[in-house]
């Protein structure tokens, strides 16, 4: 059961993952039970600094080692995409990116911790392995109305200062700009493509990755040094009248007479994170 409550519709959600020993961490036989120790049933974290003294941390979810991609997904980010079902179980308002709402969900940690893992992971061949950008696009597809509705992505790199094109590598430093009437922020020139089918998906985002690599060795850096930003566009349209009881949620029903056509635009950012290391421990710099 995902534990919100009332009050917790609105705020940041924070999600612990453990990642698996790596096979240096097994040669090492290291062990990581003597300095952290999950309490899933009261989600929290105990951070051990020695026998005597621990640090306890509270947080939304837990994950160990052995969380599936899935089951990630289920609770971290599918609450964003679609709120609808929760609605019904918890009684609470929340506001979902299918429902016309933005979204985001970020990936934080040291270089190393599963960032990419969690939320870029292809598993193009196994399914299984399915990160978030792609089990949200494959949600997001599977929800929407390809005769109505259109879903589009852009894929950028945020490096120093400067913003980088994934899926148009000669675009580099593209304007962040803001409307100063509504307060939406665009970045002119970024490249946004439509996305049809989940092959389609996967093509894109490999192009993504192979630029992300491709940007990072002529730059001399690594990608755990640059944030990378999918944003997944949707713009959903409809007659409430002819949508009733299905596309949107009673709420947005509510509002709108029968026969007004009605546009939704949302988006849902998927961002991972540069290595959240300082530079005096780790010898890399730090972006934020
Ligand atoms: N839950 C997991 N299950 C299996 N392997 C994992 C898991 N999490 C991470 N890994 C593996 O650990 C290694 C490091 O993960 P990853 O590259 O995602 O870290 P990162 O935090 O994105 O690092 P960086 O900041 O350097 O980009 C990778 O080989 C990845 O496949």
């Amino acid at each position: 059961m995902v534990p919100f409550k009332i009050t917790d519709s609105c705020r940041v959600r924070v999600a612990v993952r453990l990642r698996p020993k790596n096979a240096e961490e097994l040669a090492h036989g290291d062990d990581f039970d003597s300095c952290v120790e999950l309490q899933p049933e009261c989600k929290r974290l105990k951070l051990k600094k020695n026998n005597w003294s621990c640090e306890s941390y509270k947080f939304d979810e837990l994950f160990s080692e052995n969380a599936s991609q899935k089951r990630v997904y289920e609770v971290v980010a599918k609450p964003v995409v679609e709120a609808r079902k929760y609605k019904i179980y918890f009684g609470i308002t929340l506001q979902s990116v299918l429902e016309g709402y933005n979204g985001t969900v970020m990936a934080y940690g040291q270089t190393g911790t599963g960032k990419t893992y969690t939320v870029g992971h292809l598993g193009k061949d196994d399914p299984s392995g399915r990160g978030i950008m792609v089990r949200a696009l494959e949600h997001i597809l599977s929800s929407v109305s390809s005769e109505t509705d259109r879903v589009a992505i852009s894929y950028l790199q945020l490096y120093l200062e400067s913003v980088q094109d994934l899926l148009a590598l000669d675009k580099t430093n593209i304007p962040i700009v803001e409307d100063p009437k509504t307060g939406e922020v665009s970045l002119p020139g970024a490249a946004i493509v439509e996305i049809k089918d989940l092959e389609h998906v996967f093509q894109i985002l490999q192009i993504g990755e192979a630029n992300r690599h491709a940007a990072n060795t002529k730059m001399n850096t690594e990608s755990s040094r640059s944030h990378a930003i999918l944003t997944i566009h949707l713009q959903r349209s409809s007659r409430i009248k002819e949508e009733n009881n299905s596309a949107f949620s009673n709420d947005v029903q509510g509002i709108f007479p029968d026969d007004v056509p009605l546009v939704l635009k949302s988006k849902l950012l998927i961002v991972d994170l540069a290595g959240s290391e300082r530079i005096d421990k780790s010898g890399k710099a730090s972006l934020y």
